[in-house]
């Protein structure tokens, strides 16, 4: 369908109706009445007004009358970005909530994990995560996995399988004095992470790349931290892992670490910040810690729903965000009982509100920014925002179909709403009912075509 002096690449459908989402400039940028075409690499090749339809269809080489209208109460948004979640976690999500973050990680979390060796239950806990969380409209994910480095990459293979944009991580720990068999030596830690990070590559699955995985600073020794952040640098990969959460483990890290200036300054020093790593939570960072993050360029996953459920602490996103750090946000599933990137986005304007309640000169985030944060802001945190996280000419096609007025869905409209009015109660009411397509570089992922054999599990 291209033509002679136009694009190279061909176009394989365009929708017109109307667009939402984030730029630089704008947490909201709302497109009415405009056409989108995406291309046969999944990419999306313009964006322009409706009214432009015929210049645009002879400009792209395709056919008017092949454009896909959307319904009144219907809407395209960015796909969501899910900065933080544990995938092994699933299998207890929305219970084991009772206890703080280092008590719940011995007495739930660990055990759990060590079970990710069977790789029979792997499969189901990680098809299903991997279901719920596309179905939820969550285009890409930053997972940890467990310390098992085939249970791990079947994890890869899953979210392939299914189309999801993912980092997926190996998770190393060389200490663990709670649940003594739920830990590698330093030795297995490297060795496993330098297979898991080749056999993933080997796949060359076109969305799905390792993140190196140090657990936390009270999980691992200097010296693997160390080696990871190098084999993080050899290989020019991603890095994830947690920071500054709860008081308690900020006490002990300084504690294990008295030689460092502060808790950033223990990742710092051993080569695990840089414009690819994203740490999730830093709710008690001071701001020379956060000066340190921006200077590095590495980010923050706000993980709203984890440090309320674990009362671990509450983020000030303002702060963050005035520091001009990179942050998306995360659902820590399962210290968030929650694996819908749509509760993250409530979430995180109920601590905000929380803290405006605190402190009444707080400025309350808007739900425009939260959009942001989900979308745009994620995929900057994750240093994937060339490729994802708004409707930019060039960038993969990431996106959901909306419709707020979905039948049997949990919205009721009493009248027609301008499109500002319909995100807001998508956002604050909405659900996988009012997901109706889901599509990631250009590929409609939901509803799922991925054979039977995963459906049934
Ligand atoms: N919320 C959370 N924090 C952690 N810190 C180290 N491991 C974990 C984990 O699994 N969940
Ligand atoms: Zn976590």
């Amino acid at each position: 369908m291209a033509n002679s002096n136009g694009p190279t690449t061909e176009i394989n459908y365009v929708y017109r109706g109307t667009f939402i989402h984030s730029t630089q400039q704008t947490p909201l940028q709302i497109l009415e009445d405009e056409v989108l075409g995406v291309d046969t690499d999944g990419k999306i090749a313009f964006i322009g007004k409706a009214a432009e339809l015929d210049s645009l269809s002879q400009t792209f080489g395709f056919s008017p009358s092949e454009v896909i209208q959307l319904a009144q109460h219907e809407f395209f948004m960015p796909g969501l970005v899910d900065t933080h979640i544990h995938a092994p976690q699933y299998s207890y999500a929305g219970t084991a909530l009772d206890m703080p973050l280092l008590e719940w990680l011995n007495k739930y979390t660990f055990p759990v994990e060590s079970r990710f060796k069977d790789l029979e239950f792997a499969q189901q806990v990680y098809s299903q995560v991997v279901k719920r969380t596309l179905r939820n409209g969550t285009t890409t994910a930053c997972y940890f996995a467990t310390i098992h480095t085939d249970a791990s990459l079947l994890l890869a293979q899953i979210a392939n399988d299914f189309g999801q944009r993912a980092l997926v991580g190996k998770v190393c720990m060389d200490r663990n004095n709670s649940v003594k068999h739920y830990k590698e030596t330093n030795q297995e830690s490297q060795d496993e992470t330098c297979r898991f990070i080749a056999e993933l590559l080997n796949k060359k699955y076109p969305l799905v790349r390792p993140v190196v995985t140090p657990r936390f600073a009270l999980s691992c020794t200097g010296a693997l931290m160390g080696q990871l952040g190098a084999i993080a640098k050899n290989n020019n990969l991603h890095i994830q892992s947690h920071i500054s959460e709860n008081v308690e483990e900020v006490k002990l890290v300084k504690e294990l670490f008295p030689e460092y200036k502060s808790y950033t300054d223990v990742y710092h020093k051993h080569n695990l910040l840089t414009d690819k790593t994203v740490m999730a939570h830093g709710c008690y960072l001071s701001d020379e810690e956060l000066a340190l993050f921006r200077q590095t360029g590495a980010s923050l996953s706000h993980c709203p729903n984890s440090n309320i459920s674990l009362c671990s602490g509450m983020l000030n996103v303002r702060n963050v965000l005035k520091h001009n750090v990179k942050l998306g946000l995360g659902t820590d599933v399962a210290g968030g009982y929650s694996a819908s990137m749509l509760d993250a986005v409530r979430r995180t304007l109920d601590t905000s509100k929380v803290l405006t309640i605190q402190d009444p000169e707080y400025d309350t985030l808007t739900f425009e920014e939260v959009f942001r944060l989900a979308t745009l802001g994620g995929s900057q945190a994750l240093s994937l925002d060339d490729r994802t996280g708004n409707f930019e000419v060039g960038k993969d096609f990431d996106a959901l179909r909306v419709n707020v007025a979905a039948a049997d869905g949990p919205i009721d409209l009493i009248k027609i709403e301008e499109p500002k009015i319909i995100l807001e109660k998508f956002l604050n009411l909405g659900d996988d009912r009012n997901i109706v397509e889901v599509f990631v570089a250009g590929r409609k992922v939901v509803p799922f075509t991925v054979n039977a054999y995963y459906r049934k599990t």
